[in-house]
């Protein structure tokens, strides 16, 4: 059921059927810096990746300065509940700062400034006339998130809300259960941590893939070798 490519806006076209790349250090940690940032998706780009997650307006706009690729630009703020980019004032900021497509809370939750997602959205739109991904939990979120307005959709949230297990890998079934249902592109995001679960993304009906941790978070991989070695 997913649109064919030719008939989405040119960011998302350019990145069907292939690799973004998440570069986001967390608070409080070494390679929390925009340069850093900017650093690693210039190299996602020479590893042919075909767009650049970013979180923080000071990182979208030197990434966006930088590298020639389209920009996915999120604003966290908390860690709770919604966090990404969670309300219109964050979502317009991130537009600003420079990303082609703004990705947010795209849950069916309360939202802190009492917007709800489609209001959101509308809004958004109106201001900027940006592309909307909705970071979604579940298969109802991702239908009222395309009913409300979104441009595309993200598997992002499954396991991060209380609507889905969180697997060790990514939610599969999810994303072909989304693919099959909207025509909008499906993102998958979360917890893809080899080449072969990317592949399988893209085979359960993925527009492209979004890889955060597994390139760009080097506390986390250090970790994955270090407790296999001490085991
Ligand atoms: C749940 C949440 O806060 N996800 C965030 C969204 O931007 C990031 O922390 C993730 O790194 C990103 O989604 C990519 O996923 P992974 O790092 O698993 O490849």
């Amino acid at each position: 059921m997913t649109s064919h490519p030719l008939s989405v806006p040119a960011p998302l076209a350019a990145i069907h059927g292939g690799l973004v790349v998440s570069c986001q250090a967390y608070p409080g940690e070494p390679m929390r810096s925009p340069e850093t940032m900017a650093q690693i998706a210039a190299s996602a780009l020479t590893g042919h990746a075909v767009g650049i997650r970013a979180q923080g307006l000071g990182d979208i706009a030197l990434i966006r300065d930088r590298v020639d690729l389209p920009l996915i630009g999120l604003w966290k703020d908390g860690h709770d509940g919604v966090f990404i980019t969670p309300t219109l004032r964050h979502a317009v900021a991130v537009s600003a700062s420079g990303a082609d497509i703004v990705a947010l809370d795209g849950t069916r939750r309360p939202r802190p400034d009492g917007l709800d997602l489609a209001e959101t959205i509308r809004r958004l739109k109106d201001q900027t006339g940006t592309l909307v991904m909705a970071d979604t939990g579940s298969l109802a979120d991702a239908l009222a998130a395309v009913e409300a307005g979104a441009d595309c959709v993200g598997t992002t949230l499954a396991g991060y809300t209380s609507e889905r297990p969180k697997l060790d890998g990514p939610d599969l079934d999810l994303v072909a259960e989304i693919a099959a249902a909207v025509e909008v592109p499906v993102i998958a995001e979360g917890r893809i941590h080899t080449p072969e679960q990317a592949r399988a993304a893209i085979d359960a009906g993925a527009h492209s893939v979004v890889v955060g941790t597994a390139i760009t978070h080097p506390a986390t991989i250090t970790r994955w070798f270090a407790d296999a070695v001490a085991r």
